[in-house]
């Protein structure tokens, strides 16, 4: 029987820098004929694009899949499978397949699904990794705001679960086989040291964290670590093993249309108190700059905000602004969008 083909799994919260990871994974590939699934919360794809348009060999258009149709946790029969087994019925089928799950998904569903028997004698899990924000945990963004958590309570008995952040996190880190933290240029060694310290005692025994600046970790640690992680789920808790419904109720998203932005300064100060007042987790697009023939990539995660040109809009795309918004369910969608094409 020929060998498994190999499957890494890179999972961690919106905006840990996943897509970022898998881009240097890509450039430092040497070669290896990889195939990415890359599954959005959002309705509008962005990661794919981005990481479509990186124009590396390792990285052809036709091995770039989307999977937008909600989160790949809960879609696996009717998206995940089919998409692995049109990989594997392809003429010359991936040496190695990447998947980047969605910011919002539990790991452990996706890794069962490798067990179904469609796909488990030919493909293995090679391992979970879990990227980390080091800023957003060590500013607490994962630990329950207690007063708030108190008062859902009160006002709701039958609450039975910790805060939904909270919960995907700890899932997340449950089901590592690696645990990238990432963001660390924006830490100092007090907080960066805080932050390893607490992240060692939610991980399985053995699990290593490996610290980083901008995913700039290579293929050659990332990839091979030979886990079979579909094999030992029982090792892998989730705060669902109880077969809890996870349906992404406690997040929503939407996005919102611009036209032409003046510039791309004045776009970021336009979106910072936005996101700030609608306590808005995610926000990421691309922008149409007056006057520019280039496209501008915009990215926030919480307050953060980055914006670069990337690449030159092309001739047969509609050209404009769309940012998707990601928050907790309950977003002000009118006062957002309103604030925003003010
Ligand atoms: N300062 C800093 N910014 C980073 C680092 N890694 C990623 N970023 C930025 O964080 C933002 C989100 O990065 P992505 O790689 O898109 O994160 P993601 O996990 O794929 O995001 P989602 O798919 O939306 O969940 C971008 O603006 C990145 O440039 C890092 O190590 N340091």
């Amino acid at each position: 029987m020929p060998a498994k083909i190999p499957a890494t799994v890179v999972t961690g919260f919106l905006g840990a820098g996943k897509t970022t990871l898998i881009r240097h994974l890509l450039q430092t590939a040497n070669g290896r004929r990889l195939a990415l699934i890359i599954n959005e919360f959002g309705d509008v794809g962005v990661d794919g694009d981005l990481l479509r348009s990186c124009g590396d060999a390792t990285c052809r258009e036709e091995d770039v899949v989307e999977l937008a149709n909600g989160c790949i946790c809960c879609t696996v029969a009717d998206d995940f499978i089919p998409t692995i087994e049109k990989l594997l019925a392809r003429d010359e089928p991936p040496e190695h397949i990447v998947i980047e799950t969605s910011g919002l998904a539990l790991p452990k569903p996706l890794v069962k699904a490798f067990g179904w028997p469609e796909i488990r004698t030919r493909v293995t899990v090679d391992g979970v990794i879990t990227v980390i924000d080091g800023a957003a945990v060590s500013e607490g963004r994962f630990v329950p705001d207690e007063e708030a958590l108190a008062a859902q309570r009160a006002a709701d008995e039958a609450l039975d679960h910790d805060s939904p952040l909270e919960e995907l996190f700890e899932d997340q880190l449950a089901c590592a086989d690696m645990v990238i933290l990432n963001k660390t240029d924006l830490l100092d060694d007090e907080s960066l040291s805080a932050v390893s310290t607490d992240l060692a005692t939610q991980l399985r025994p053995g699990v290593k964290v490996v610290k980083a600046r901008h995913g700039a970790i290579d293929a050659a640690v990332l990839l091979g670590l030979g886990a079979a992680a579909e094999d030992d789920l029982a090792a892998r808790p989730s705060h669902h093993d109880a077969g809890e419904e996870h349906d992404h109720d406690d997040f929503e998203s939407f996005h919102v249309d611009l036209g032409t932005v003046a510039d791309p300064d004045a776009l970021a100060r336009k979106l910072k108190p936005v996101i700030e007042a609608h306590d808005i987790l995610r926000l990421k697009g691309f922008a149409e700059v007056a006057g520019k023939p280039m496209r501008l990539v915009v990215q926030a995660v919480g307050g953060r905000i980055q914006h670069y040109y990337d690449r030159a809009w092309r001739t047969e795309e509609p050209r404009g602004t769309t940012l998707v918004v990601i928050g907790e369910r309950g977003l002000d969608r009118d006062a957002i969008t309103k604030a925003l094409t003010a």
